[in-house]
């Protein structure tokens, strides 16, 4: 049987009198990558900060297969301090040599070891992003939790991204869950993509063949008409 790593039960948050989130029922599989997708305002980063523990559910629990599990969360914002290297950004600034000796290897691991002594201002886009995620790799981390991060990327870099995202998340046994609103991406990236919808996850797909773009572009299709179909909604 597979091994659960987060079960969340018939969690529920609201903010004040608004509710945003309920019945939300979801097992996520150790070393699994998910999607989340819906409509904008739906509550997918709501639900992905539930996870992060970063706020608590109104109602309902979330628990993991084993006691603190390390959790890093990658945003759309880099948040890479600008007065500080790459190295330093990856490293927090420590001297120690432990530390600076693991934040080259995880600069090694997103393609950037060339890049170490340079300032954020002095790299693109993409680039800043795979620092980003060599920041939240020198946690190790058993749980990555990714909010659009490739928002605001070409197409070109986002896609090389995400295959770069892939290979890191299979080579370091992630368990992985990832926020887009970009419904291809999640097809292709995920081994399931959950659409969030009228405020709970009501619609799954289980992942296609990656490498076959007909297929990632017809279950894309199947789940845009998803997120979108306001009849079987109210139905
Ligand atoms: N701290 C908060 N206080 C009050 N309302 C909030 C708060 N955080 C989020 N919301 C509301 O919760 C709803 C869901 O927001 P959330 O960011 O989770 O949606 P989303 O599906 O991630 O949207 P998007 O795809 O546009 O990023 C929105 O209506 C938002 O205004």
């Amino acid at each position: 049987m597979t091994k659960q790593f987060v079960e969340i039960t018939d969690v529920q948050k609201s903010y004040g009198s608004k509710q945003i989130l309920h019945d939300i029922d979801l097992t996520i599989a150790d070393q699994e990558f998910l999607a989340l997708v819906g409509m904008s305002g739906g509550g997918k980063s709501t639900l992905l900060r539930l996870i992060a523990g970063l706020e608590q559910p109104s109602a309902g629990e979330i628990k993991f297969a084993n006691d603190n599990p390390v959790i890093r969360v990658m945003f759309q914002n880099d948040r890479l301090l600008p007065w500080m290297t790459v190295l330093e950004n990856v490293s927090f600034q420590s001297n120690q040599k432990e530390q600076q000796t693991e934040a080259a290897k995880m600069l090694e691991l997103v393609g950037l070891e060339t890049l170490a002594s340079q300032y954020p201002r002095q790299l693109s886009g993409g680039q800043k992003q795979r620092v980003a995620l060599a920041r939240a790799l020198m946690a190790h981390p058993q749980l990555l939790l990714l909010d659009e991060p490739l928002g605001a990327l070409d197409a070109l870099t986002r896609r090389q991204m995400q295959d770069l995202i892939l290979k890191i998340c299979q080579e370091q046994k992630l368990t992985t869950v990832l926020v887009t609103h970009d419904v291809n991406e999640a097809v292709r990236m995920a081994d399931r993509v959950v659409v969030i919808r009228n405020g709970t996850n009501r619609y799954e797909e289980a992942g296609v063949s990656k490498d076959d773009p007909t297929k990632v572009a017809v279950a894309a299709e199947r789940v845009l008409h998803d997120i979108m179909d306001e009849e079987t909604i109210n139905g």
